[in-house]
């Protein structure tokens, strides 16, 4: 089985597409083209560049865009590492699916639909929007064995490969990464200490608000759980399975699917880059594919994104979560293609060139 998996995931990665230089450099060509100083537009002009090397078009049509939020529990919330309990992951899944979270309302306002699927919630859950897709029963605690089996984390890396290649059947072109799961900032903090070599004192932040004491002991939980599992970090799925999440081996899968069908996919705070690292590193021509959208303010997180070669254009001071962020880029990216497609020309507005 494991083999198996192996072979689809393999499969999955050979279909990313190189970057297409030659229409990136059309795009770059026709900003300079519009009436303002080359380059003034900053990181809106190296979106419009990206958006067109990713699609190979360039103006492409992102009408319909959708934000994957992946869910699952985590079983390191035994050793008191959040704010909040774990019962909040399967009631906020039900609040997204009534429309009713931050998520939903940014989303609405971007013209983007939520997809939330339950990858490893521990509960039994039930909407006729819900995408159900269980891989575990929530992760065991990771501070005393591996979080899931090797076979546990490939199969929810397909579960986001999968989701992606059903919603691009339905038409969607643009994807933003979510999560929801209790102490899931725990879990991406040991895999950023894994895959960055950042010290957990540096990759453990707040999460949802935990105070001085509980910080000193999430970064213990941290070493701990490296220790015990000891993970290798040359190996990204071993990483995964020992020390992350369902949900965030899901979202590396988002990001592989995304760059398999063609499609950009921003990249939300600091669990959906814990993802993106996995990601990168299981697959080096997915970087390409991937957009930064803000800064959170955990801490590790532009470590994580520098990691990557990642550079985000938003700081709001946010550490939510959910995938708000990245679909607060939404707005950006909508920016930056109209820019593209209505700015007169220097020659057509008859401005002089410097
Ligand atoms: C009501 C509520 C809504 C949320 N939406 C996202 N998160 C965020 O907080 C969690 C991570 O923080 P920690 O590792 O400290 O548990 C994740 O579920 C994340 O998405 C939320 C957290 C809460 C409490
Ligand atoms: O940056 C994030 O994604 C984040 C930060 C804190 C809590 N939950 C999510």
């Amino acid at each position: 089985m494991e083999n198996k998996l192996y072979l689809q995931l393999t499969e999955a990665v050979q279909r990313i597409k190189p970057f297409d230089e030659q229409t990136a450099m059309l795009a770059e060509r026709h900003s300079d083209s519009l009436t303002k100083p080359p380059g003034s537009l900053g990181k809106l002009e190296a979106m419009a560049r990206q958006l067109a090397g990713i699609t190979g078009q360039l103006w492409p049509d992102f009408t319909r865009k959708a934000v994957i939020v992946m869910a699952g529990d985590h079983g390191v919330c035994d050793e008191g590492v959040s704010a909040f309990p774990q019962a909040v992951t399967p009631q906020m899944v039900m609040n997204f699916l009534n429309g009713g979270a931050a998520v939903n309302v940014l989303a609405r306002q971007a013209g983007a639909d939520v997809v939330c699927v339950d990858i490893g919630v521990n509960a039994d859950l039930e909407h006729e929007l819900l995408v159900s897709r269980k891989v575990v029963r929530g992760t065991a605690n990771m501070a005393k064995q591996p979080a899931m089996t090797r076979e546990d984390a490939l199969r929810a890396i397909m579960v986001g490969v999968e989701v992606v290649n059903e919603q691009v059947e339905r038409g969607f072109r643009l994807f933003a990464t979510g999560e929801m799961g209790i102490g899931n900032t725990t879990a991406s903090a040991a895999i950023t200490t894994v895959l960055t070599g950042l010290s957990p004192e540096n990759s453990v932040g707040r999460g949802t608000g935990i105070n001085d004491a509980a910080w000193l002991n999430k970064v213990d939980v941290v070493k701990r759980a490296i220790a015990v599992n000891k993970p290798d970090s040359s190996d990204p799925i071993d990483v995964l399975a020992k020390v992350g999440g369902a949900e965030i081996a899901g979202l590396a899968g988002v990001i592989i699917g995304a760059a398999a069908n063609g499609c950009p996919v921003v990249i939300d705070g600091y669990i959906s880059s814990a993802a993106a690292l996995v990601a990168s590193q299981i697959a080096e021509e997915t970087k390409p594919y991937m957009i930064a959208s803000h800064l959170s303010q955990e801490q590790g997180h532009l470590k994580q994104l520098e990691s990557i070669g990642l550079s985000p254009p938003i700081q709001l001071e946010m550490r939510l979560g959910e995938g708000t962020g990245a679909v607060l880029c939404f707005h950006f990216i909508d920016a930056a293609l109209h820019l593209m497609q209505e700015m007169a020309t220097f020659e057509s507005a008859g401005v002089s060139k410097g």
